[in-house]
Parts: C-alpha cells; structure tokens; sequence
C-alpha cells in the first residue's frame, strides 16, 4: 500500500539466506536519484581483475561482466571477487537488480576451475569449495533482480550460475550449449546444484539430465525451459535490460518476499548442511580415482586444441 507513496518505496535489505524477510526499511527513489553518489563506485564501472561492475544510478541496475581469460572458468580468486562484489552490491540502496555477463564472445562460463580441483591439498579443496558454496549462495539468496545474459556456452559452474538467476536469456547461436555435465568428467553434481536445477526445469528432466550429464544446444535448453528466452547475440544485453525493467515494475518487498518464500527451502538445506558438504566434496576429490578422472578430462581439453 505505501509503495511508492510520497517517492518511497518499501524494499528488503540483504541477503534473502542472510536476513529472511524481516528486515524491511523505506528508501527513497525518487530523491534517492538527485542525492550525490554516496558510495565510491555508484554510476561508473569498478574494475576487478576477473569481472567489472557498473551500476547505473538511474536504474538502479548493475552488469556484472565476468571477464577472466581466456574462459571465465571459476577459480577461487574469481569466486571469492564475485561473492565481495555481490555483498556490496546487496548492500548498496541504490542497486535493485543485478545482469550477469561475460566480455568473452562465446563464453558465458567454463564452470569450476579444474584446476583447482585436480592436485590440491585437502586444504585447499575445503577453502575452495567453501567459496563456491558462497558464490551461489549470493546469488540464489539474493534480494537483488538476477538475470543471467548467458553470451556463449556455460557448462557446469557456468549453468549453476545461471540456475541460480531469476531469469536466463540466451543467445540464439546452435554453437553455444548449457549443462549440468559433472558426469561425464567422472565426478558428481552435489544436491544443491541438483536442486537448483529441479527448481527450474522439474525432477523427471533433472534427472535425465543429470545422469547422462547433457549439454543442451540454446534451442534444446529453451524447450525444457532450462533458459528463458533467446535473443540475437547482439540484442542480449538491450533484452535484459528491458526485462530487468518489467521485474523492477513489481514493488520490491512483494517480489522479495515472494522470492524469498520460494527460495528459503532450498538455501536452508545447504546452510544447515554446509560444512558435511565441504567435508563430501573433499572426501570425493581426493580420491585417486576422481584425481585420475580429472587428470585425463585436463589433458582431453589440451588435446582439442592441436
Ligand atoms: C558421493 C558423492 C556425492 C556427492 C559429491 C560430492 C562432492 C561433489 C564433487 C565434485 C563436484 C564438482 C562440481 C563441478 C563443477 C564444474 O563446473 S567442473 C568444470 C566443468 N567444465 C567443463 O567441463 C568445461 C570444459 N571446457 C570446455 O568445454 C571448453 O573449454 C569451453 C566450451 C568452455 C571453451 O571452448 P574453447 O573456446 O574451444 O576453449 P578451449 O577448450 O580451447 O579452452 C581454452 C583453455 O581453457 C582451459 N579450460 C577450459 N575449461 C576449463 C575449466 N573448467 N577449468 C580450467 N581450465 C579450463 C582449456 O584447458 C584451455 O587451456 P589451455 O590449453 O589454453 O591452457
């Protein structure tokens, strides 16, 4: 009822994991825009070494373009740069919406960085993981709009990434494809990739999926509903941003609320069992017999090129 009443909009602060949806405050939109920027990035790009961030001050949108070479694979330094980004951007009054991109042409993500994977100390896999459990859960608990604008092919961390948006657009090109493939490297998609998947496409089509480890082609992807929409290449970002619109049109704390009611389930049961996961994902990964598996998928990916 309020919303929007006098220029004040009633939005939830946080992280939905993090404060439920109990935290309710006023801000102020319409003033909020004549205000000098308060903090030290708002209204121009801040450049990291595996991403940029720009925030837009009139709409509260920012584009995060993962831009790690030559893949975006996901390597600790990258997640631990992306749950900072996140937590400022959740923290900033001004931002409401959030479009995930990459600066590569053909690829969206290449998933986990395998080599973080493959010859590490049981040390290092722990802290790791941990970190990719945080990347995710910033971004499926976020109170944030998230659209991913998928530009190229995002295979395991990469669709996770996307999965865990609120809205997927893909670009219309046959050579791009998108998957939960964890199989077919030898190693197991853990139950909180494998719900989020069931959140979006259903139980029956996860499994299938799962089990034989499928990349979709965009056009597959889009007929289990595993994307969105596709769009032209070079439309993508134009599209997302009109979409982001239309999920910005709807008052903030009932999309939060709603997002969150939806969500909760799902966030809770890692965050209840976070660390017997790590401690799984270490168990797992160190076996010689995952090890060997990871080692020939290194040297197949090597091989491809010559
Ligand atoms: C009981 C058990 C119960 C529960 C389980 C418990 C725990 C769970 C255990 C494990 C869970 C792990 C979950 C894993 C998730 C992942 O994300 S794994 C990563 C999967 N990713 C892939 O399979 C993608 C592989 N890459 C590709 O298919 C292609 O590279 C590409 C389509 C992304 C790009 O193709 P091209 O443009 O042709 O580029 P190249 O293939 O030439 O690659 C360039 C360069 O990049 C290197 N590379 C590619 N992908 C990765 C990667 N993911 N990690 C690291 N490096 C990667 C590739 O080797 C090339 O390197 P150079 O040769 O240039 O050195």
């Amino acid at each position: 009822m309020a919303v929007l009443l006098n220029g004040l909009r009633l939005v939830s602060s946080g992280n939905l994991s993090l404060h439920g949806i109990k935290s309710l405050q006023y801000k102020s939109t319409r003033i909020l825009c004549q205000l000098p920027c308060k903090s030290s990035y708002q209204g121009r790009p801040f450049s990291n070494k595996n991403m940029t961030v720009e925030l837009d001050n009139n709409t509260g949108v920012a584009v995060i373009q993962m831009k790690k070479p030559p893949v975006n694979s996901l390597s600790l330094e990258f997640l631990t740069e992306f749950a900072i980004n996140m937590e400022k951007l959740e923290m900033d009054r001004e931002c409401r919406g959030v479009v995930l991109t990459s600066s590569n042409p053909k690829i969206f993500s290449a998933g986990l960085d395998i080599n973080e994977m493959y010859g590490k100390t049981p040390e290092h896999s722990g802290e790791f993981w941990r970190a990719v459990q945080e990347m995710w859960l910033k971004l499926y608990g976020s109170n944030m709009v998230t659209i991913a604008a998928i530009n190229g092919s995002s295979p395991a961390g990469g669709c996770l990434m996307a999965l865990a948006c609120d809205y997927r657009i893909m670009a219309d090109n046959p050579k791009y494809a998108i998957g939960l493939n964890e199989t077919k490297l030898g190693i197991v998609a853990p139950f909180w990739f494998k719900d989020s998947m069931i959140n979006v496409i259903g139980r029956r089509a996860t499994e299938h999926s799962l089990q034989l480890g499928l990349m979709y082609s965009a056009s597959n992807a889009l007929k289990i509903g595993l994307v969105d929409q596709l769009v032209a290449q070079d439309k993508i970002m134009t599209h997302a941003l009109s979409v982001m619109s239309e999920w910005l049109a709807i008052p903030d704390h009932a999309r939060q609320i709603t997002k969150s009611m939806m969500r909760k389930p799902t966030l809770d049961r890692l965050l209840t069992n976070r660390e017997s996961d790590i401690q799984n994902f270490v168990n797992f990964i160190s076996k010689d017999s995952i090890q060997k598996s990871l080692q020939l998928y290194l040297e197949m990916l090597k091989q491809r090129k010559s």
